[in-house]
């Protein structure tokens, strides 16, 4: 089993890239798991105390669960990943059947942060785009399908998506094999990852 950790800014890519690697791969060969699925379950707050959560900080991420599921797969255990809604800010209540495979793939923000997990990674890569291009990103995606307007995802920016990005996110750059630059259409370098799996899988 090849465990693959892809860190990065939010709007650097991340699910792009994940995206553009399993493309030609079939489901039994690889599962991918996204942190964002693991946002803590905030059920008992309003809507209103949903939104102001800071979402970019470590403790919102229930790490305790990421864990045990990483386990559960490298066991060969199925697990049942969490469905995650940006526009309730919280779980659905739904979860992703998610069998193991020999490459699984795990992507967010803030998953290098974390001791544990970094262990399990075999590699781990951090994405890179400016911060001006994440947020140009971040501002059409979240617009388009995240249920936000222009005005929240700038104040969220400015209270947390920046403070939070250089205090926690870009220092994980530090523990990444691999540190791909994406303000560009990598092709290259998602090429390289993609010939390191299929050799494992040969
Ligand atoms: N290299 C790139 N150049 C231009 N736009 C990109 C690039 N990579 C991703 N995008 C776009 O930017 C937005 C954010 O990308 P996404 O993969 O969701 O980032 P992340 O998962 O890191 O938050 C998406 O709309 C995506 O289509
Ligand atoms: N209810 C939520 C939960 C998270 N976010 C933002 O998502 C970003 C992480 O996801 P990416 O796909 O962009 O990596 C993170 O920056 C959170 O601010 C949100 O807006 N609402």
């Amino acid at each position: 089993m090849l465990i693959i950790g892809i860190a990065g800014g939010t709007g650097c890519g991340k699910t792009t890239v994940v995206n553009q690697i399993i493309n030609e791969l079939s489901d039994n060969e690889v599962c991918v798991i996204s942190q964002d699925s693991y946002y803590k379950d905030t059920s008992h707050l309003s809507y209103e105390e949903r939104t102001k959560i800071n979402f970019d900080h470590p403790k919102s991420i229930d790490f305790e669960l990421l864990v045990e599921h990483l386990r559960e797969l490298r066991k060969g255990n199925t697990i049942e990943q969490p469905n995650y809604s940006f526009v309730e800010h919280n779980r659905t209540g739904e979860t992703i059947t998610t069998r193991p495979s020999k490459v699984i793939i795990v992507e967010g923000i803030l998953i290098l942060t974390n001791p544990q997990i970094r262990e399990m990674f075999d590699i781990k890569i951090f994405v890179h785009a400016d911060s001006d291009e994440r947020l140009i990103r971040r501002l059409k995606r979240d617009i388009a399908e995240r249920g936000r307007d222009m005005q929240e995802v700038l104040d969220r920016y400015q209270t947390t998506l920046k403070p939070m990005h250089q205090q926690f996110i870009d220092p994980t750059k530090e523990f990444a094999d691999l540190i791909i630059p994406n303000n560009h259409y990598n092709t290259v370098a998602v090429d390289v990852v993609r010939s390191i799996i299929k050799e494992r899988l040969d």
